[in-house]
């Protein structure tokens, strides 16, 4: 049995016969901590899943552009979305319009609450488990056998940041919630932008993906490294620090490496968009990768319909067969967390017309 020392998150999951089970997961951040030489075999992947990469340019959406109204070069940017959302799911944002120092102070309260011992981390977040990944501990658990990802994470709901909520945000630092509350109301005026463009970009009403997500909702996301899966949400929008790699994305069969540029976002589109489009943008295949050497840091704003909402793919007359079929957002993730890691893009499966 190897030596983990007593650092432990605890995780839920439901095993085949649908019964709950309760594991231990080593706490990542305390081995690196510790210097380990061997990676404790439980983190061990296979090697497909580290397969190189090559670096390569994603489309770089300028917000700018998109914000001008009628101007030859906004239609431009239009059809490069439309492009971007088909072929990548994945996009670089420039001119997104957040200011440095927001995006500064978001990156010193996640080092500063990812600093703090393992105790205070876990006195100042409460204790909470649930299958859903809430609160502080560990990423897409399913198995007591399955290889962990080199990962410690913090999630929680951004909107609306109500009593049941805040049970799972950071106490600490003092001016965690405060900024991360700002970052998330910047971000959403990003994706209420970017929802419409794409929408416009398909021909479609521009309201019509948008409408589907009022109320507003968001939930930033601190994660370091991470399995390959597509995201649940409608869109992501992501931030990374400590490292200026280590997202990759799977595009005609290849894991590639985005050159990301330190003053961009980058978005991702999520399952339930690719539902809501009829599959006419489609969800990225995403992982990250770390080091034992360094810490990266990433943080991931969420942008979902509300979970009550019932979603629809698009109809009328661009959008084709109807490939997908209404579901419900907190039904598909929940399914989504049940079944997840899964080698190949699964969990979509269950909002696909057979
Ligand atoms: O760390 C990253 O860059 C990716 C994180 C991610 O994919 C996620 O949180 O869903
Ligand atoms: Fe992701």
């Amino acid at each position: 049995m190897e030596n983990h020392g007593d650092h432990f998150h605890e995780a839920q999951y439901t095993d085949q016969n649908g019964v709950l089970q309760t594991t231990k997961i080593p706490v990542v951040q305390e081995l690196a901590r510790k210097g380990i030489t061997n990676l404790p075999q439980r983190f061990i992947t296979s090697p497909q899943t580290l397969s190189a990469t090559t670096q390569v340019e994603v489309p770089t959406i300028d917000l700018l552009k998109l914000r001008v109204e009628s101007d030859s070069s906004r239609y431009r940017e239009l059809a490069k979305l439309a492009g971007a959302a088909k072929e990548w799911g994945m996009f670089l944002v420039a001119n997104h319009g957040v200011h440095d120092s927001v995006l500064d102070s978001v990156k010193d309260v996640v080092m500063g609450f990812f600093g703090l011992s393992f105790e205070e981390k876990k006195k100042s977040v409460g204790s909470f488990m649930s299958v859903d990944n809430m609160g502080y501990g560990r990423n897409f658990v399913r198995s007591e056998n399955q290889p962990l990802d080199w990962i410690d994470r913090m999630t929680m709901v951004a909107s609306p940041v109500d009593d049941e909520n805040l049970r799972v945000w950071p106490k600490k630092p003092h001016n965690f919630r405060e900024v991360m509350v700002k970052y998330a109301e910047e971000t959403q005026v990003i994706f209420s932008d970017l929802l419409q463009a794409m929408a416009e970009a398909l021909s479609l009403d521009k309201n019509a993906f948008l409408q589907q997500f009022e109320p507003k909702r968001s939930e930033p996301d601190l994660a370091i490294g991470i399995t390959p899966h597509s995201d649940a949400s409608g869109l992501t929008l992501l931030i990374q620090f400590g490292a200026n790699d280590g997202l990759q994305v799977l595009k005609d069969n290849k894991w590639l490496s985005p050159i990301w540029p330190q003053d961009m976002l980058l978005v991702n589109i999520g399952d339930l968009m690719e539902i809501m489009s009829n599959g006419k943008v489609t969800s990225s295949w995403h992982r990250a990768t770390t080091s034992t050497n360094y810490e990266r840091f990433s943080v991931a704003v969420f942008y979902n319909p509300p979970p009550d909402a019932e979603i629809e793919p698009m109809r009328g007359e661009n959008s084709g067969e109807g490939m997908y079929k209404k579901v419900n957002v907190r039904e598909y993730v929940k399914h989504y967390y049940k079944i997840s890691p899964t080698v190949g893009k699964e969990a979509i499966l269950y909002a696909k017309v057979v």
